[in-house]
C-alpha cells in the first residue's frame, strides 16, 4: 500500500524535532500513537489502529529520516510489523530504516515473520536483533537472517534490574554499528522506561487519536512524573501531534 502525500504543514512543524548529525552518539526520537486515555493498544497482544491516514503518513515520513527503527520483542510478537518506509518523495528512492528488535531472551522467530517477507521482496531491510550474549541462537534463524543482510547482535545486558542502564549499552552498540539516528516506536515497556530517561531521548513525537481504548488497553504511564519542554502542537483532520523534549527535572507548579 502506498501512502498519500504528507500534509504540507507537517514538514516545517516536525523539522526541529528530526535528527541532526551528532558525532559519536546515536540520536534518539521516541514516537508513538496513543488514545486519549494513554493507551497504545486496546489489549495486550492486539494491534490497534489509532493514527489517521495523515498521521500514519507522518510516521513513515519520520521513518525515512532515521537510520534505524527500534521496537521491543513484545511489539513484534503482538503486531508482526513491517517496519519499513512506505512514504515516497516522487522521483526519489525509498529510504528504509534498519529494523532493530530488542529481544534479549530470543523469544521471537524471524523465519515466519512479515519482516522476512519484506526483506525478501526488497521492500525494507532485514533486522538486527539485539540478544543477550548468554542466549542460545538457533542456527537456522541466524542463517535466514544473514541471508538477507540482517544479523544477531550480542550484548551483555548486565543491568537486569535497571532497564534504563541497559539503554546506555544499547545506544552505545547502535553507535558502534554506525547507526547515527534511531526512531524508537515502542512498545509500552520501552516507552515507559525512556520517558524517564531525558538524557537519552532527543525528541518526543506523540500522535493522539480521538478515542478511548479503555482499562484493558496497553497503558503508557511512566513510573514517575515527567514534564516536557518546548511543546508544540499540530492539529490534523482527526488527530493532534505533540512534539516536545523531555525535561531533566520535574517542575511542579
Ligand atoms: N500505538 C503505537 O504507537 C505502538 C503500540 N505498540 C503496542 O505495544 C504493545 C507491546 O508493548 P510491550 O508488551 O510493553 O512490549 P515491548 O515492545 O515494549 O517489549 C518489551 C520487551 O522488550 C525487551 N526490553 C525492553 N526494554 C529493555 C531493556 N532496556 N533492556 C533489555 N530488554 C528490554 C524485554 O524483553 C521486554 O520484555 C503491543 O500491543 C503493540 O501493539 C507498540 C509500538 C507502538
Ligand atoms: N503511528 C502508529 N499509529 C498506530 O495507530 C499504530 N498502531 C502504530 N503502531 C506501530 O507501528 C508498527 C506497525 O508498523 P507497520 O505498519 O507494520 O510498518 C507497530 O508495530 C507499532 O510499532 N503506530
Amino acid at each position: 500500500m502506498s501512502l498519500p502525500e504528507i500534509p504540507k504543514s507537517l514538514i516545517p512543524f516536525l523539522q526541529e524535532y528530526l535528527p541532526k548529525d551528532v558525532p559519536d552518539r546515536t540520536v534518539v526520537t521516541l514516537t508513538y500513537a496513543q488514545s486519549l486515555d494513554s493507551r497504545i493498544a486496546a489489549k495486550k497482544g492486539e494491534q490497534t489502529k489509532i493514527s489517521h491516514i495523515e498521521t500514519k503518513t507522518m510516521t513513515h515520513y519520520i521513518r525515512s529520516k532515521h537510520d534505524a527503527i527500534l521496537v521491543g520483542v513484545g511489539t513484534v510478537l503482538a503486531d508482526d510489523p513491517k517496519l519499513n518506509c512506505r512514504f515516497r518523495i516522487p522521483g526519489e528512492a525509498a529510504s528504509h530504516p534498519r529494523p532493530i528488535i530488542l529481544d534479549p531472551h530470543g523469544k521471537w522467530a524471524y523465519s515466519g515473520s512479515q519482516l522476512r517477507q519484506i526483506a525478501a521482496t526488497k521492500q525494507g531491510k532485514a533486522p538486527f536483533i539485539l540478544i543477550d550474549n548468554t542466549t542460545a541462537i538457533d542456527p537456522r534463524e541466524q542463517q535466514a537472517l544473514e541471508d538477507q543482510g540482517g544479523r544477531f547482535v550480542k550484548l551483555r545486558f548486565d543491568n537486569k534490574d535497571s532497564p534504563v542502564k541497559n539503554w546506555d549499552l544499547i545506544l552505545q552498540k547502535l553507535n558502534d554499528l554506525g547507526i547515527g539516528s534511531v526512531m524508537i516506536e515502542g512498545g509500552a515497556t520501552i516507552i515507559n522506561d525512556l520517558l524517564t530517561a531525558p538524557k537519552l531521548v532527543d525528541s518526543l513525537i506523540i500522535t493522539i487519536g480521538p478515542t478511548f481504548l479503555g482499562k484493558e488497553g496497553v497503558e503508557v504511564s511512566p513510573i514517575s512524573q515527567v514534564s516536557l519542554k518546548e511543546p508544540k502542537w499540530w492539529q490534523g483532520t482527526q488527530d493532534v501531534v505533540l512534539c516536545a523534549r523531555l525535561n531533566l527535572f520535574y517542575t511542579s507548579i
